[in-house]
């Protein structure tokens, strides 16, 4: 089954200069390990990203079935996929195009890009990958407007969402654990199931053919707090925070990993301590995308009201950080 997605047609696979990221093992982080907490915070300090080992998981397992149920959806014709069209793009359960919220770079991310980096952000009006998407409320709301794909397959997207939530909420708690903070303060604390949140599930599609202008993605910060990618196939590039030369570096997939990273939220959240590590999506042979590629992105984001300051030390809330995205777009 996997052999279907994971080819790389005409990446120079030798010669790809890799992110180094650390490997975070998700069973130590959920026995609590002092050690894995360390590594984990260093991580995400340093790197902002990093990959977490999920072999033995559910979402490991089920990988490529959702992988494949998307696979059939966006396969089918243009005007059956507009039945789930919706405008809402935080309020989830959304099929859209052209209009996925890639997040204004924020100024501190701003700052550590080149002009020339920035340029392809312009080109974001056209872009040509596809969203099904899905709010942590509206699917266990089961609200109206979940789209038919969705409901058929209930199960495995509902199950897929409730082990990546108790996957964020635990490294969000490992990471409170770390910096020592108590009560309200705590990052899982400020994300409770029962609040309101744009907490989402992105089912994201690069179409085979679409070209440097509108392939992939442009560089961005997330706007959320953690982010929780799988994908099985080359495109994700990372800036690389660390380097004296700065540069983009490739993401390799890794089979049994997902790829996780700290948004703004979170960064705001921590005083800054934490990093929100620049990213991007590149066309598989860097001006034409050669393949259909598929991600699944769980982004847990902050309940609406959480607020923190931001880059201007300005207070605001994860509503409005991510409302000001929209509008930038
Ligand atoms: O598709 C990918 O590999 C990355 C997606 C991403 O960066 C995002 O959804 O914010
Ligand atoms: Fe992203």
């Amino acid at each position: 089954m996997s052999a279907h997605y994971n080819t790389h047609p005409s990446l120079p696979l030798d010669q790809l200069e890799l992110a180094p990221l650390s490997t975070i093992s998700w069973s130590k982080l959920e026995a609590n390990d002092p050690a894995e907490t360390q590594r984990l915070l260093d991580a995400c300090m340093q790197e902002g990203f990093f990959y977490l080992n999920l072999q033995g998981t559910q979402l490991v397992a089920k990988e490529y079935t959702l992988l494949d149920m998307m696979k059939n959806y966006f396969h089918q014709p243009h005007e059956v996929k507009m039945e789930d069209h919706s405008e809402s793009v935080t309020d989830g359960c959304a099929f859209y195009l052209f209009c996925l919220p890639t997040y204004k770079l924020s100024d501190t991310a701003d700052s550590r890009l080149s002009a020339g980096t920035l340029e392809r952000a312009s080109t974001l009006g056209t872009a040509a990958r596809l969203a099904l998407q899905i709010s942590y409320q509206n699917l266990i709301e089961k609200s109206p407007e979940v789209p038919g794909t969705i409901n058929k397959n209930y199960e495995l997207v509902s199950n897929w969402v409730f082990n990546s939530q108790s996957i964020t909420k635990t490294i969000l708690s490992r990471l409170s654990d770390a910096f020592e903070l108590q009560g309200s303060a705590r990052f899982e604390n400020n994300h409770r199931e029962e609040k309101e949140s744009t907490t989402t599930l992105v089912m994201l599609h690069y179409p085979q053919n679409s070209n440097a202008d509108c392939g992939g993605l442009n560089p961005h910060t997330d706007v959320g707090s953690l982010t929780l990618l799988f994908t099985p196939q080359w495109g994700l590039q990372v800036w690389s925070p660390t380097k004296k030369d700065r540069e983009w570096l490739w993401v390799e997939p890794r089979p049994g990993h997902a790829i996780v990273n700290v948004g703004d939220t979170l960064r705001f959240l921590s005083g800054k301590r934490l990093m929100s590590c620049v990213h991007r999506v590149l066309p598989t042979s860097g001006q034409n995308q050669e393949e259909d590629r598929y991600s699944i992105a769980y982004l847990i984001r902050a309940e609406s009201d959480v607020t923190f300051k931001d880059s201007r030390r300005t207070i605001t809330t994860a509503r409005c950080c991510l409302e000001g995205c929209r509008r930038f777009w």
